[in-house]
């Protein structure tokens, strides 16, 4: 048992994981039918920082995160908040952890948007009045100070998605899991909510968990990912480090000069991967590493082909994921067509090194 002082708990100290799982395992059914929903899974988070759990579906994610929130018994294993067993003692522990799944909560919608922050926050077990400053910081970190007296029916799809994150944090909450916590926001709102977690993490000591399909959330504020396959962790780095272990680089090159015999010498000499001679202009993609690049520009050059436009394509996050656990595109919404900052439906990270006028950059 952790050690307690009149006022409950001691605090946990310096140095112990917000979230630490070993050897955790849980199975549904018996027989030949049983799932290992969660099989012999390890890992720590440290306080302060942003987690990634990403898998595709059926991997075990929302059981494992129902393992720690405590509404799922596990078979074996320990979980420990704040370095205190879950086991143990249930209210203590759950008074430093909530979670928003699926995307929402179930805020009440007759009640104001602050009524919500205050209601959450005595759930969790706290004075309302004693973090009405944090409910202040967070409907103003949310862009909802606005609409701190607004019933939560009258806001937006939005905002109600916003007041579902705030109420989460409304207690204090030390470690937060998020299922989804950009689902049904637009661009902007998704932005100011990456942010925001990211300066929560860093500026409150708030640790998260975020599970979610779409890899540019995971990208933006997590230092670490987690990806599980069938109830296994099979990665555990951080996103820098399973993008360098990818090592599938190509170039993309578009010119009204790219004709079919071209393209049919190219493919005897590199190792071409798309190829659209139809396209206007036609385009070429080649997998290569750096001096494979410049024999590619030679022989362009050799051809009198002049170049419209280079693109380098770079693996992404959904390449990492998607060569970890062999699940196709139906495992994760990924990029969608048209994104932003995604090439076109490909999850794929593309950056232009030529310009339109042909120049070398
Ligand atoms: N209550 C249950 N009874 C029986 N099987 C279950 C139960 N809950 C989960 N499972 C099974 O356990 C496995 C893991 O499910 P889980 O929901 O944890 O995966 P997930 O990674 O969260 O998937 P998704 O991304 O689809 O939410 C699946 O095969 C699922 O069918």
């Amino acid at each position: 048992m952790a050690p307690t002082t009149p006022d409950g708990p001691a605090p946990a100290p310096d140095g112990t994981p917000a979230l630490s799982v070993e050897e955790l395992s849980k199975r549904f059914g018996s027989g030949g039918d049983a799932v290992r929903a969660v099989d012999d899974v390890s890992f720590s988070v440290e306080r302060g920082s942003v987690v990634g759990l990403l898998g595709p579906n059926g991997a075990g994610k929302t059981t494992l995160i129902k393992s720690v929130l405590g509404t799922v018994i596990p078979d074996e294993g320990t979980v420990r908040v704040l370095g205190r067993d879950a086991a143990d003692g249930r209210r203590a522990t759950y008074a430093n952890v909530d979670a928003m799944l699926e995307g929402a909560r179930n805020d009440y919608w007759r009640l104001t948007v602050r009524e919500n922050l205050r209601y959450f926050a005595t759930v969790g077990g706290v004075a309302p009045d004693s973090v009405a400053d944090r409910h202040d910081r967070l409907l103003d970190r949310l862009d909802l100070a606005e609409k701190a007296d607004t019933p939560v029916r009258e806001l937006s799809r939005g905002m109600k998605q916003k007041m579902s994150l705030a109420s989460v944090l409304a207690g204090g909450a030390k470690l937060v899991f998020l299922d989804e916590p950009t689902l049904g926001l637009d661009v902007e709102g998704s932005r100011t909510l990456r942010r925001e977690l990211r300066r929560l993490a860093e500026e409150d000591d708030l640790t998260v968990v975020v599970s979610s399909h779409d890899m540019r959330v995971i990208e933006d504020v997590c230092d670490r990912v987690i990806v599980m396959s069938a109830g296994a962790v099979v990665a555990d780095d951080s996103v820098e480090r399973l993008l360098g272990a990818v090592d599938d680089y190509r170039v993309r090159v578009a010119s009204e000069e790219l004709s079919p015999a071209t393209i049919d010498d190219l493919r005897g000499r590199f190792d071409v991967v798309d190829a659209d001679a139809g396209a206007d202009p036609p385009t070429v993609e080649v997998r290569t590493d750096g001096d494979a690049a410049y024999d590619l520009f030679d022989a362009l050059r050799a051809a009198d082909v002049t170049l419209d436009r280079v693109d380098t394509v770079e693996p992404s996050l959904e390449d990492v994921f998607v060569r970890l656990t062999g699940a196709g595109a139906g495992g994760t919404s990924g990029s969608e067509p048209g994104d932003e900052d995604g090439a076109p439906g490909t999850g794929r990270r593309r950056a232009t090194v030529v310009g339109d006028d042909g120049g070398a950059r």
